[in-house]
């Protein structure tokens, strides 16, 4: 990169607008509901975070430093800036949504519309769209912003009314194509990316938010994807509303649809401004952008740290301090105060129109909830095939291992065979179902948070209607294989000794799935709540009665295969076997073997309890993993930072001398 005296040698580069969807989406009216103007502006944001380790015990690493800025009403706004130069920390801390970390510090001061506020004012006035699109992956695109209208709008509108919503944001967004097409995900084909996108858009559309944050809209997507994407955020910065999104490196015709632009480095401002004047401030400081290149390649390569050597990091790190105090020295000349942020709701009240209540009542979000949860599960044919399919090869395999009869009454033999099929049952419940859990809802749970942020249910309704939703698919495994592997193993050939095995294979299923939500409100990702299973399993796995006799435990751990639901499941299993049945014995006065079913119950201590018995357990166990699961819900809950007054008052911030709405 060459740094020159002069850049009149060449012209200053215009860009060429593209036509294609840019033109198109500018030609589109927005039947969007009208919004009350906000703007945004803020002074001295800086963000520090605590290092982790022993060795950087106090230590903290700066990762905003004193950025101030606006994004006026009606605006599109961007946040620019190298891989790891503190964009989505930006905006973040804009949105009030930097995550809360112990030790860490946030300080400056937010305004909207002139008006100082806190941010959590901001976090409930905006909408904030995430890098990854958190969807259900089989609702269709219609289905996503009908359910957001439930969640998000007055249940006083009529159906009529939200269809309509639903209908002029699907119209909005161009998404009229893909109305009937289902979200879809890396397994699924659904929607393309840049309509993934537009959908995540709609649904925080549906609240009618005048502020919009969106973080990476265009990454992972190719580049015509990435201008109807920005497309559509131009025309909704048309309707008035204030869109500020971190994008990376917008190719030529992205950036001519920018009104403002926040570069960072570093987490260092180094401009903040009309995104057009950028150009010529970049060539004040002898930074000349050739013509026939992208201004924000150019941008960014002129404010990226080059680690290759300790030279060029020197060169390029003194290079955006320079550029950094050139922009704070030419703010401080024009010496004008701040007006940045004013749109023409200027004065309005921040809080205005932001209303924090849940929309709809807590049997609404239950009905909601529940019937978007069986949609899922209903649609989702793989998972369902593999459930069922699982359950039947199980059911087959133990079938032939143990379809051998022996006689009438049964050998000594016959004790450990039923023991050994009985024992796999049980487990083969347990994993089966908790492991259907695990795959799914880790993911899930972002939707939720998200969801729950926006107030569009209470997590009472969501849990309960989750619970509930998940049964009728959990059930269908663990009958069908009770049907097959019974009967096939030949256990006792009674309807009613068949009913009570099937009726404990379906209680043990909803209780790994209890346990499985446990679980997964521990973990952070699927492949975390994968690795957890197993030990927890493990642990009720070695109590269940087969492995340690309970009188021989510890007089401490006597109470541990209380908890273990396989114990319970197994337990129940056996007596609905053993109660009553006799087996042969070679030696006719019975010694060293075992006659009646209640001896095997008295070997294994199964004899204390009857069915009815194991069955309360099994309930009281489901309810204490259930509400276990809710509390790490409601404990886990994003909690975020507070935004706090500088402690050293940063200096006046200007946009431009006509002031930001004049773009
Ligand atoms: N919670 C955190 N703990 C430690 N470091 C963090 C944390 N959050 C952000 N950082 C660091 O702060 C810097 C800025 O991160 P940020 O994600 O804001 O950058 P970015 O410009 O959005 O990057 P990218 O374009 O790669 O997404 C990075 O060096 C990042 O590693």
């Amino acid at each position: 990169m060459e740094q020159k005296e002069d850049c009149n040698d060449w012209e200053q580069p215009l860009l060429k607008k593209e036509t294609d969807v840019a033109a198109e989406m500018a030609g589109q009216q927005l039947a969007l509901k009208p919004i009350k103007p906000v703007g945004l502006s803020w002074r001295g944001v800086s963000l520090s975070i605590p290092l982790k380790g022993k060795k950087n015990k106090g230590k903290t690493k700066e990762i905003l430093h004193q950025v101030s800025g606006t994004a006026p009403a009606g605006r599109v706004t961007a946040i620019m800036g190298p891989t790891g130069s503190g964009k989505s920390s930006l905006l973040n801390a804009l949105a009030g949504r930097v995550a809360f970390i112990k030790g860490a510090t946030l300080e400056g001061e937010l305004s909207v519309n002139g008006v100082p506020v806190e941010s959590g004012v901001v976090r409930r006035l905006c909408a904030y769209v995430v890098q990854d699109d958190v969807l259900y992956s089989f609702l269709t695109v219609q289905e996503t912003l009908t359910l957001a209208t439930h969640f998000y709008l007055p249940s006083a509108l009529s159906e009529q009314e939200k269809a309509t919503y639903v209908r002029d944001v699907i119209n909005a967004l161009g998404l009229a194509k893909a109305r009937n097409t289902i979200i879809g995900d890396g397994q699924v084909r659904g929607v393309s990316g840049g309509e993934r996108k537009r959908v995540s858009v709609g649904v925080e559309l549906i609240s009618n938010p005048s502020l919009l944050f969106l973080d990476e809209p265009t990454s992972g997507l190719d580049s015509f994807q990435a201008q109807s994407v920005m497309s559509a955020m131009g025309s909704l910065a048309q309707s008035g509303r204030t869109v500020v999104a971190a994008i990376h490196q917008p190719r030529s015709s992205i950036f001519d649809l920018l009104d403002m632009l926040v570069l960072v480095s570093e987490g260092r401002i180094i401009y903040a401004g009309k995104a057009q004047d950028a150009v010529s401030f970049f060539a004040s400081q002898g930074w000349c952008c050739p013509p026939q290149f992208c201004p924000s390649d150019f941008f960014l390569d002129v404010i990226s740290m080059d680690y290759r050597s300790p030279d060029l990091e020197a060169t390029t790190r003194s290079r955006i301090e320079s550029l950094h105090t050139a922009w704070q020295t030419q703010q401080r000349k024009r010496g004008v105060e701040e007006e940045g942020g004013l749109g023409e709701g200027m004065g309005a009240s921040p809080d205005a129109g932001v209303d924090r209540g849940y929309q709809s009542s807590w049997p609404m979000q239950f009905w909601m909830v529940f019937l978007r949860g069986l949609k899922q599960n209903k649609r989702n044919k793989f998972a369902l095939a593999v459930k069922i399919l699982s359950n039947v090869f199980f059911a087959l395999v133990l079938g032939a291992i143990y379809s051998k009869r022996e006689g009438n009454p049964p050998g000594q033999t016959s004790i450990q065979n039923f023991i050994g099929a009985l024992f796999f049952v049980a487990i083969n419940q347990a994993f089966g179902n908790l492991q259907g859990v695990i795959q799914v809802f880790p993911m899930e749970k972002y939707i939720v948070q998200k969801e729950r942020a926006a107030k569009a249910y209470h997590l009472s309704s969501y849990y309960l209607a989750k619970l509930v939703s998940e049964l009728p698919f959990t059930l269908l495994g663990p009958f069908i294989f009770a049907c097959i592997a019974y009967w096939m193993v030949g256990l006792e050939p009674s309807l009613s000794a068949f009913l009570i095995f099937t009726g404990f294979c379906l209680l043990e299923a909803i209780c790994a799935v209890a346990l499985g939500l446990v679980v997964s409100a521990l973990s952070r990702d699927v492949p975390t709540a994968t690795a957890l299973a197993p030990p927890v399993t493990i642990v009720f796995l070695l109590f269940s009665g087969v492995f340690i006799n309970v009188k021989s435990l510890p007089t401490g751990a006597q109470w541990c295969p209380y908890m273990s639901f396989i114990k319970w499941s197994f337990n129940a299993f056996a007596v609905n076997q053993f109660k009553g049945m006799t087996f042969a014995c070679p030696d006719p006065e019975g010694k060293g073997c075992m006659s009646t079913g209640e001896q095997v119950l008295a070997l294994y201590s199964m004899d204390e309890y009857g069915l009815w018995q194991c069955a309360l357990a099994l309930v009281g166990i489901t309810l204490i993993f259930a509400g276990l699961g809710y509390a790490v819900l409601r404990v886990t809950s994003q909690k975020y930072l507070k935004m706090i007054p500088p402690s050293n008052p940063p200096m006046p911030t200007l946009l431009s001398a006509e002031g930001p709405h004049s773009v």
